[in-house]
């Protein structure tokens, strides 16, 4: 498989997001965000992690935008912190933070890469959590107001738009898990964050598309395909529930079709619903951008409210823990592709965790990420030739960053980061995803 298999216009990419990757969190009138709070909240984070610093990518965006250069990428998926541009969340802009994305978009241009700017990408003003957040309607019309604001500075060089970065993760990572920011545990909560986020999207959609033009709009989830751990008519009926509470909920209202009726009998929890919000949240879109790591395998069980029990199995796994399956990257694409029909979809994230070493050579030999990577756009490629309409990859991450919950610990990047020092280094796979850009690789 090899660069020219795949249309000649297809998107290549890498992609990161503020949080993970800025630092310079209290520079040039940033507003506390509630990943601020969370990973400064004891307990919260491996090893008390924070995103203080992280990849210091507010100061070195210049060698980090000539790495993608050298990386041979054409675009970047970034994010904006909501925090930088509005340091309460609403009212009182910030126009340093406005500053640091002109330069940012401004210098990927210059170097012939297309930005790719994701609006929301968890990093909610704390001020708005403060007032409610995701559970509070008002948190979508400060987030439509804040996308009106950044698209109205950016639109003329950024085209591509991206509302959320996976609205499952903030709603139950966030609201009723609590392992992600804000950390709240409690089901209620994050059916209506769900609601709101999505609702969020929907009021942003209209507002992007009148402040630039030419824009591609879409939302990026992270989907997974779900598979019953036996034919057992008990772990098919699971597999269902979960492909409800893992995508359907989301994939429903986007495409038109409102929440799914097996999910609202289920939860017996209605999202609070007002007035046209489906149709707002249906919204035409331009594409759907997927994260897609792994399958979930499930049997299952009486847990209450999901009923559905995670089965770990496979022979391959991540530092995550999350299996190898690039399987469930095709079924993906193929179901999408005929049960919702989206005009586009681009891989937005896909990327491995794997414990990273600098070798006495000074190398990183991660040969590992490497046969994920290929593993994974070969099936990419055969779900393209069988008609999905995939048109773009962004591989997960450019850099080593703080992975949230797990901080600094797991590492995901083309390229590795000594964080004391802030060296770069190009992993094995960096030059391996160089040289299948350059289309310099032997076909395999
Ligand atoms: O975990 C790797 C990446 C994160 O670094 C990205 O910020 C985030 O967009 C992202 N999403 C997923 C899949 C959903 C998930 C995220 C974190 C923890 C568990 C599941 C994996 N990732």
């Amino acid at each position: 498989m090899k660069r020219s298999d795949f249309p000649a216009n297809f998107i290549w990419g890498t992609a990161t997001s503020a949080y993970q990757i800025e630092g310079a969190v209290s520079e040039d009138g940033r507003g506390p965000s509630i990943w601020d709070t969370f990973s400064h909240t004891p307990g919260k984070t491996k090893g008390g992690d924070h995103g203080d610093v992280a990849c210091d990518h507010y100061h070195r965006y210049p060698e980090d935008i000539a790495l993608m250069k050298e990386l041979g990428v054409n675009a970047y998926r970034f994010s904006v912190a909501w925090p930088r541009i509005l340091p309460e969340g609403r009212g009182r802009v910030n126009p340093r933070g406005l500053d640091f994305y002109n330069r940012l978009v401004d210098a990927l241009l210059e170097q012939g890469i297309t930005p790719w700017a994701t609006l929301y990408h968890w990093d909610l003003p704390q001020s708005l959590e403060d007032q409610g957040g995701w559970p509070s309607r008002e948190t979508a019309y400060a987030f439509a107001e804040y996308a009106d604001l950044v698209t109205r500075h950016l639109g003329d060089r950024v085209k591509h738009w991206i509302t959320l970065n996976e609205p499952w993760c903030s709603a139950y990572l966030g609201y009723h898990a609590g392992i992600h920011a804000p950390g709240q545990q409690n089901f209620k909560h994050s059916i209506w964050a769900s609601h709101h986020l999505l609702l969020a999207h929907g009021l942003a959609v209209p507002v992007i598309r009148r402040n630039v033009t030419g824009a591609r709009v879409g939302i990026t989830l992270n989907l997974s395909p779900g598979y019953p751990a036996s034919p057992d008519p008990a772990d098919v009926a699971a597999a269902r529930r979960f492909d409800g509470f893992q995508n359907r909920w989301y994939l429903d209202p986007l495409y038109g079709l409102g929440y799914p009726a097996d999910m609202l009998a289920l939860y017996g929890e209605a999202p609070s619903v007002q007035g046209d919000d489906l149709i707002t949240i249906a919204a035409p879109t331009d594409f759907l951008g997927i994260n897609y790591y792994s399958r979930a395998v499930v049997r299952n069980s009486d847990l209450e409210p999901y009923r559905f029990q995670y089965v770990r199995v496979g022979e391959e796994h991540t530092d995550m823990d999350w299996e190898v399956y690039p399987e469930g990257l095709y079924d993906l694409l193929i179901r999408l592709g005929r049960e919702y029909r989206p005009k586009a979809i681009y891989i937005t994230e896909n990327g491995a965790a794997y414990p990273d070493a600098v070798a006495d050579d000074g190398g990183i030999h991660d040969l590992e990420r490497v046969r994920y990577f290929q593993r994974h756009l070969a099936l990419c490629l055969e779900a393209l030739q069988h008609g999905a309409p995939l048109k773009g990859y962004f591989a997960w991450s450019l850099l080593d960053n703080f992975e949230w919950a797990e901080g600094y610990a797991k590492r995901f990047g083309l390229v590795y980061v000594d964080f004391p020092s802030q060296r770069r280094r190009i992993k094995a796979s960096g030059y391996w995803f160089r040289d299948f850009l350059r289309e310099a690789v032997a076909s395999s």
